[in-house]
């Protein structure tokens, strides 16, 4: 029962998958999921014990959710027969970009659709995912996606319209984040230590950092001033950090990846 099946077996569905089986939510036999051209099925299949369908018919057969979960471009070039294969199913799309009344094209039939939004930290469950469903949801079907999307972290629900914004900040976020930890690493480097040393300094004032904040009742600005000494240290950190613009560059990040999901529900 509850047979769930998944379009794409990269490194989201891996995610989802390795979640759904830490949680006890699926065994590996209620789950099965199909690739593309590639051999990324039948790896995840064999690191999971879930079954690579040898095709889309038999994917479906007896699964009662669709976890879309391919890259945005190939939604166009998905097998026709999806739409007959897709009825009276729950479809749940991690697409960038996708928004449901496109999905609802290639699952017309569908019994509800989910447009979501994860991130990479669901591999270890600390992501945070944003959904908005097509029509209301059953209380079955929200327990499903509650399941799915909770095995990867933490879940909210926004407006469809919000999705693209959520896809800059949180989908997207990972990766500033992580390029932020190489620079100050880097960083770290350039100003004298050795590069593993910069590393451990790195990660752990980020991680701390972000725990102190998601503990705390304080806004953010209220927690750098507290490292704030007058004429200190952070103080001429932080000039610097403003001189360059450094919001700016941050604001503009957020719309231009913005402007990409939007950019990527027109293909
Ligand atoms: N990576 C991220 O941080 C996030 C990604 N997303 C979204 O998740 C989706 C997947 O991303 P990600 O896991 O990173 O991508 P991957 O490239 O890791 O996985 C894509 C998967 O789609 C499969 N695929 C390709 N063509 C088809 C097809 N015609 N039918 C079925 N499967 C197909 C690929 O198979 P094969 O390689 O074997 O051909 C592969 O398993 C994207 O839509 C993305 O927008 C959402 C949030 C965060
Ligand atoms: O870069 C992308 O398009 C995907 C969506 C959000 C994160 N990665």
């Amino acid at each position: 029962m509850n047979k769930i099946a998944f379009i794409g077996a990269g490194r989201m569905a891996s995610a989802i998958v390795n979640g759904l089986l830490a949680s006890g939510a699926r065994t590996a036999s209620q789950i099965a999921c199909l690739g593309g051209d590639d051999n990324t099925a039948a790896n995840l299949a064999s690191r999971t014990g879930i079954t690579a369908a040898p095709g889309l018919a038999a994917l479906l057969d007896g699964a009662d959710t669709i976890v879309l979960a391919c890259k945005p471009q190939q939604l166009a070039s998905l097998d026709p027969r999806l739409a007959d294969l897709a009825a009276g199913k729950l479809v749940l799309s991690i697409l960038a970009g996708k928004r449901l009344d496109r999905l609802a094209q290639t699952f017309p039939r569908a019994r509800n659709i989910v447009r979501a939004m994860p991130n990479t930290p669901g591999q270890i469950g600390a992501g945070i995912t944003a959904w908005a469903a097509r029509a209301p949801l059953s209380d079955a079907d929200r327990a499903i996606i509650d399941a799915v999307l909770g095995a990867l972290g933490r879940v909210v629900t926004v407006g469809e319209p919000q999705l693209d914004a959520v896809t800059a900040l949180s989908g997207s976020g990972p990766g500033y984040i992580f390029e932020f930890a190489a620079a100050l690493r880097d960083a770290g480097e350039a100003a004298g230590l050795p590069r593993e040393t910069a590393r451990q300094l790195a990660v752990e004032t980020l991680l701390g950092s972000a725990r102190l904040l998601a503990a705390s009742e304080s806004e953010a600005e209220a927690l750098r001033d507290q490292v704030t000494s007058p004429n200190g240290t952070t103080y001429a950190g932080l000039q610097r950090m403003g001189s360059g613009n450094f919001r700016r560059l941050i604001k503009e990040t957020v719309l231009a990846a913005k402007h990409r999901s939007e950019e990527l529900s027109k293909d």
